[in-house]
Order: C-alpha cells, then sequence, then structure tokens
C-alpha cells in the first residue's frame, strides 16, 4: 500500500497545476523524498497518461520543472510529467557531499549494492515502482504505461529503466545521456562506487550493453536521443551518444540521434527541443 503525501507547494501552470509532494520513502530506506508533477488542466476530469522526467547529476525535482519548459506542450497533449529528485537526501552516509558527481544529487538511477550506500542510495526502485505507485494512487494520473525521459545522468536513468522494463515504459526518449557508464569516467565512478567491481552487475545499468545483450526493444518503437554539438562533456568523451547508435544498428533497433550544431549541455539545450519530447511521448501514450 504506498503511503501518503504531503503538499509543499502548488503553482497555477499552463491551466493545470505544478505541485511539489514530499512522503516517507521506503525504496530509500525511510527517508522523506520530495518530488514536483505537473497535472494538466485535462486531470480535472480524470486521469491522464504520465512522462516522467529524470534530471541530471547536481539538481532536484525542481530543475526539469523550472527550466525544462515542457508544461505548455504537456497542458496541450493532456498528459501529466513526473519530476522525481535525482538522490536521497540526508542519508548521513561519509562523504556523501564531497563531490558533485557521485553522493548527493547524483544517484543514477540505481539500486546500490556496496556499503554504506546500499541501505539508501536506491533510485532504481524509487523511480521504477514507488514514486509510480504513489502518484497513480493519489493523483489523476493513469495506471499502465508511462513515458520517460532524462538528461545527461537522467538519459542514462530513462535508457536503462526503459529497456529493462518494457512491460512499464511505452516510450523513451534523451537528452544529452550518458549512452554507455561502464566505459566513461561519470559511469566508472558512479557505477564502482555504488556496484562494486562485479561487472555483469554494473552492465545491468548501461544502456548500449543492455541494446547489445537484450535488445532489441521493439515495443520502445523509435528511440528518440538530442545531442548539442558544443557540450562540453560530449568533447569530454562522456556521453558517446554514437557508441549506442551502433549498438541499436547492430540489433536492429530504431533510435533517432540527432546532433545539433552550437547546442551545450545546458538547459538553454534541453528547453530547446522540450516541446518535440513531450509530443514524442504523447503520440506514444496515445496509442495505449
Ligand atoms: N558542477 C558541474 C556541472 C554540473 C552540471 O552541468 N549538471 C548538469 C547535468 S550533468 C549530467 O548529469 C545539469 O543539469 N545541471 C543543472 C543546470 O541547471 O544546468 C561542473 O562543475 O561542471
Amino acid at each position: 500500500m504506498p503511503g501518503d503525501l504531503e503538499l509543499v507547494s502548488e503553482w497555477r501552470h499552463f491551466g493545470g497545476w505544478m505541485r511539489q509532494y514530499a512522503h516517507e520513502s521506503a525504496a530509500v530506506g525511510g527517508l522523506k523524498m520530495t518530488f514536483n508533477v505537473y497535472l494538466p488542466p485535462q486531470a480535472e476530469t480524470g486521469p491522464v497518461p504520465v512522462i516522467y522526467y529524470l534530471a541530471g547529476l547536481t539538481c532536484t525535482g525542481e530543475t526539469g520543472a523550472q527550466k525544462g519548459h515542457f508544461a505548455k506542450a504537456a497542458a496541450q497533449r493532456g498528459v501529466a510529467i513526473v519530476y522525481p529528485d535525482t538522490s536521497p537526501r540526508g542519508a548521513g552516509v561519509a562523504g556523501e557531499d564531497d563531490d558533485w558527481d557521485f553522493g548527493t544529487g547524483a544517484g543514477f538511477y540505481v539500486d546500490a549494492t556496496q556499503q554504506p550506500w546500499s541501505k539508501h542510495y536506491r533510485m532504481y526502485t524509487y523511480v521504477r515502482e514507488e514514486l509510480p505507485a504513489l502518484v497513480t494512487e493519489h493523483l489523476p494520473i493513469r495506471k499502465g504505461k508511462a513515458g520517460i525521459f532524462g538528461h545527461s545522468m537522467g538519459g542514462h536513468g530513462a535508457l536503462t529503466l526503459a529497456m529493462r522494463n518494457t512491460d512499464k515504459y511505452a516510450s523513451v526518449s534523451a537528452f544529452a545521456p550518458i549512452c554507455n557508464p561502464l566505459e566513461v569516467p561519470w559511469g566508472v565512478k558512479a557505477l564502482k562506487g555504488y556496484l562494486g567491481d562485479d561487472r555483469a552487475t554494473r552492465a545491468e545499468y548501461d544502456a548500449t550493453n543492455l541494446m547489445l545483450e537484450k535488445g532489441p526493444f521493439p515495443s520502445l518503437g523509435t528511440i528518440l536521443v538530442d545531442q548539442g554539438k558544443a557540450d562540453k562533456f560530449l568533447d569530454q568523451q562522456q556521453l558517446t551518444p554514437h557508441v549506442l547508435q551502433e549498438a541499436c544498428e547492430k540489433k536492429g533497433q530504431s533510435m533517432q540521434l540527432r546532433i545539433h550544431e552550437g547546442y551545450d549541455h545546458s538547459y538553454y539545450f534541453v528547453s530547446s527541443f522540450g516541446e518535440e519530447h513531450i509530443n514524442f511521448h504523447a503520440d506514444a501514450l496515445a496509442t495505449l
């Protein structure tokens, strides 16, 4: 049975509501979690389809809600957007606030297996199970398959959650995702820290590996990825979208990789293509 939601704040937005809720989370070991949700005007007359947006390193549930500019399209299409946090907060793990790319704000959407992270750093289960159960129980959000998208670390989360749970997600897209965390500096640090040295365990959270080992995933349709060409993290080999594209080609998975001249990694990039991502998911959810 899902727990209760505490309304923290609400703002009228494009005829609907942006709300922020807090709740006690069993998934992350009893800590308080906060998320944002956009409910379009159509939610006043009945349950609407939902898209989950996973944010990147250093972000919270507020980041995509405030800077993604997704709500206008969501209101037009009658879809809700749920914005989870990017990690547990206040877990009390020694060193969790030392680095911006590991620990607080950097949960990587995995269920940690390593001490001292494994009690609280369980964002995979939080996003996959607990949060959907809560929002469909308490809010006018349709049960059944959802869409999922994200940015950078959140793009990695969206891709891996969708590929591992095709019964739960109908569509997936990403902005500048970390496509091959097994092999890139951010991913090596985080996955080894949370999951240890066993490569097979870490590989379960690697989109490129999942595509090669378990793909294709025809029920997901086309995987949409937008990437800015002037993104400094692309140059630093943190994102490697072409590696995922090659894996998709090898396995016969439809993927649309769009490289955008001049765009960087920021929310100026994300928000420039946000409407297209909302329409992409709304189209998929409308067929269910
Ligand atoms: N502090 C870092 C930069 C952190 C950063 O750019 N975070 C991105 C996500 S990166 C991958 O997950 C982000 O979305 N930031 C929030 C924002 O509002 O832009 C550094 O020193 O480079």
